[in-house]
């Protein structure tokens, strides 16, 4: 499918299983094409049994077997996400038998960020583009719907403060311009992927489910989880902007009572749903007959509520859940068939614009008032022979915006003035170019230190000068001392660097006093050299670690730490925290870390060979020294032949060239301890705040046992995939946090009385 071409685009998704069953399902190479070779036994009352051998062959988009969840997304809905992105409204549907994968499609588990399905990967992919997209402000709102047993209920609703509306306060409505939507549906303003995840948990939990023979998990109702966007242009007329919807819908599957041995309430949620689909069956074949002018959208509340998404402004995507198994074939044939109905369905997308009344009131106001400076600019100026009072039009914002890059580049001498809304355009448009420069810099600046976007801002003091006193005091005989500092530990070094660093100043203060000094002070007045030294090495190759600054036990307020693995100390918790939310931040301390450490390598191979420099420059001196006393005993003084004048001459420019480098290399390793120090910090502070958050809870709370459902969850001990997966593992604590407060609360009746179909239960799935 095209993003706007208008088709129905269709894929069918096998679910995985041992028992493929290869003879009757062919899934040709064409990766397009099922084919369907079945034998029907057709034993009527009065008739011999006779086989009937029949075959389908079934064209699609695509046939998904074995295929990724990333790759389902990327396949089957990245294009609808984008083309919502730009003002057209999207539905990505998954229709299908029960226990098929609908479910595991859309929403995927909750427990693992690898498996997580359709939507979360939608609300990331919106997150991403809401920021690269600088040149428009973006609205994102949310919500979600489920149709069970013909009602329409908020399943967000929970989070509403005002009081709850009652399903029946719902109704589908039409409007002119608007389309369908649902009165009385909340809107939830979402401004982060977290965000928006926390509220797809929310309605998760509060999805029915119940279980029967063919799912364990069956969902018993149509849920339809739709992002509202709105963009407005930074650059254009803010008076336009466009909006969109975009619907991911998990149908109930279609179930046959005999297979699923359904009954009681669960026997009435089937009917429910079989009656509902085959009324969503009537008006897709409707639609798919061009000759058809009336199609039943209104017979029941699921095509009701989709009447926009399958015949009107909308890209359209379908996913035809189905398993690959014998036993299930006459249901897959059925959802073949339904399938290649939807195909035919032509939609009519295009982009939802709008115009903003009092924006454009706005506008005018001010297109009024720069006309009036317009007129009183061309009044003052002489010779011009008309002064263009209309608001500029695109094609002249497009030449301003190439005058504006032609005279950056040089090829355009001046910009010739020509009216008041042409010089204000000049400045928006060098405004521009100033901001994309900076934002190019900054990034520049920060891939080269290996900065996240929070360095970016954080404070970022000069390095620090390394004390080169002493070296401009070079005598007449070419020598200059050097004085040499470690580089400065920080402060929040623990116990362990504070014993290094008392060692160190007092061999510093013994230092002071030792002979070695006192000569040097006592020879201050005599050419002298002084050579390089880098004392303690060992105890600066010994970085402080951050894995030795575990947070303290101590908990604060006297509580207890929350976390359904109750054995998690918090120094496991660390773990936990440097390899999941924390990730991304302990990753560049960990770079800036082996930076820090291949620097000071670096500095002390070269102060080996300053000093191996200065030893020769000694010893030539020494030479050249004895050559005068010796001469001078015999009472003929003379200078010491060139050879040996050149040597040192040579040897003092390579020693000043060698020191040179030191400092530079000396001010990196500030520089990238400054950082080290600061990611540390951070990542301390951002612990502490971590654990507050997701291990305390109020004491009361702590009175009753949690479950232990996060012991279940693969991703507990495994660090998330990237830090890419943050926003996902947050929204999942958040949501495990609510559903074990929720089921404090929760008396042992009720908790028994929840456990058929037709209650709100608690997944993960
Ligand atoms: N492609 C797949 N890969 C791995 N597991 C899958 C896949 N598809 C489905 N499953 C598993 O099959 C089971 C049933 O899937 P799911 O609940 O998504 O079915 P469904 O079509 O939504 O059923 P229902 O209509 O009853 O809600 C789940 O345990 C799910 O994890």
């Amino acid at each position: 499918m095209k993003a706007h071409s208008g088709e129905v685009g269709v894929f069918v998704r096998i679910r995985p299983t041992a028992n493929f069953s290869q003879d009757i399902i062919e899934c040709l190479p064409d990766g397009q094409t099922v084919n369907i070779h079945h034998k029907k036994d057709t034993k009527k009352p009065l008739c011999p049994r006779k086989i009937q051998r029949s075959s389908w062959s079934f064209r699609l988009e695509g046939v998904l077997q074995d295929v990724s969840q990333e790759e389902v997304y990327t396949r089957v809905c990245r294009r609808v996400v984008l083309g919502a992105l730009d003002g057209y409204n999207g539905t990505v549907l998954c229709f299908g038998q029960t226990g098929a994968g609908k479910t595991y499609t859309m929403t995927g588990s909750t427990e693992s960020y690898k498996q997580r399905g359709i939507i979360p990967r939608a609300i990331q992919e919106v997150f991403q583009e809401v920021q690269k997209r600088t040149e428009h402000t973006f609205s994102v709102y949310l919500s979600y719907l489920e149709i069970y047993n013909e009602t329409l209920v908020d399943l967000l609703a929970s989070l509403q403060s005002s009081a709850h509306p009652s399903p029946r306060s719902m109704v589908i409505s039409e409007e002119p311009g608007r389309g369908v939507f649902i009165r009385g549906l909340s809107l939830h303003p979402v401004h982060s992927e977290e965000e928006a995840l926390n509220l797809l948990f929310e309605g998760e939990m509060n999805r029915v489910i119940g279980s029967h023979a063919l799912n364990r998990n069956s969902s018993r109702s149509h849920c339809i989880f739709t992002l509202h966007l709105e963009s407005h242009s930074r650059t254009l007329s803010d008076a336009k902007y466009v909006t969109s919807k975009l619907n991911l819908v998990d149908l109930a599957g279609s179930e046959r009572l005999g297979k699923t041995g359904s009954e009681g309430q669960m026997f009435k949620e089937a009917m429910y749903i079989n009656k509902s689909l085959s009324f969503l069956e009537q008006a897709i074949l409707a639609l798919a007959d061009r000759r058809r002018d009336h199609v039943p959208f209104r017979q029941t509340k699921l095509t009701h509520a989709l009447k926009d998404s399958l015949g009107g402004n909308c890209n359209t995507v379908l996913v035809a859940n189905i398993y690959g198994e014998a036993s299930q074939i006459e249901e897959t044939l059925s959802t073949l068939r339904f399938a290649s109905r939807m195909k035919c369905i032509r939609t009519n997308p295009a982009v939802n614009e709008h115009m903003d009344p009092a924006a454009q009131i706005k506008k005018l106001k001010k297109d009024v008032q720069m006309l009036k400076e317009e007129l009183s600019f061309g009044n003052t100026l002489v010779d011009r022979p008309s002064v263009p009072y209309d608001p500029l039009s695109e094609a002249q914002l497009a030449e301003i915006d190439s005058q504006v890059q032609r005279y950056l580049e040089g090829s355009l001498k001046e910009i010739s003035i020509i009216s008041v809304s042409q010089v204000r355009a000049l400045f928006a448009k060098f405004k521009l170019a100033v901001q994309g420069q900076e934002q190019k810099v900054n990034a520049r600046l920060r891939q080269t230190y290996n900065l996240g976007e929070e360095d970016q801002r954080a404070d970022t003091p000069a390095v620090k000068e390394w004390d080169t006193r002493g070296s401009t005091e070079e005598d007449e005989a070419g020598s200059f001392e050097v004085s040499h500092k470690n580089t400065q530990r920080p402060s929040s070094t623990r116990a362990k660097t504070k014993k290094s660093k008392d060692k160190q100043s007092q061999s510093k203060r013994q230092g002071e006093e030792s002979p070695l000094s006192k000569k040097r002070s006592d020879s201050a007045s005599k050419p002298k050299l002084n050579s390089v030294q880098s004392p303690e090495r060992e105890q600066e190759f010994q970085e402080p670690d951050t894995e030795s600054q575990e947070p303290q036990e101590s908990q604060p307020n006297g509580k207890e730490p929350f976390h359904p693995d109750s054995t998690l100390t918090k120094a496991e918790a660390f773990d936990d925290f440097k390899m999941g939310r924390g990730s991304k931040l302990n990753r560049i301390l960990q770079e800036n870390k082996a930076v820090l450490l291949e620097r000071r390598s670096l500095h002390w191979q070269l102060t080996d060979k300053v000093n191996a420099v200065k030893r020769e420059i000694d010893c030539t001196a020494a030479t050249m020294q004895q050559y005068r006393e010796t001469r001078g005993g015999q009472g003929r003084y003379s200078e010491p032949d060139d050879t040996l004048l050149n040597q040192l001459r040579e040897l003092k420019a390579l020693y000043r060239q060698r020191y040179e480098v030191l400092i530079d290399i000396k001010a990196e390793i500030n520089y990238c301890q400054h950082l080290v120090d600061q990611c540390r910090v951070r990542l301390l502070s951002e612990f502490e705040k971590w654990y507050k958050k997701y291990f305390l809870v109020p004491e009361e709370d702590l009175e009753t046992s949690m479950d232990n459902t996060l012991d279940q969850c693969d991703d507990n001990q495994l660090p998330p995939e990237s830090s890419s997966s943050e926003s996902f593992h947050n929204a999942r604590y958040r949501m495990l946090r609510r559903r074990n407060t929720r089921s404090l609360y929760v008396t042992p009746e009720q908790r028994s009385s929840s456990s058929g179909s037709g209650q709100r239960t608690l997944p993960p799935r």
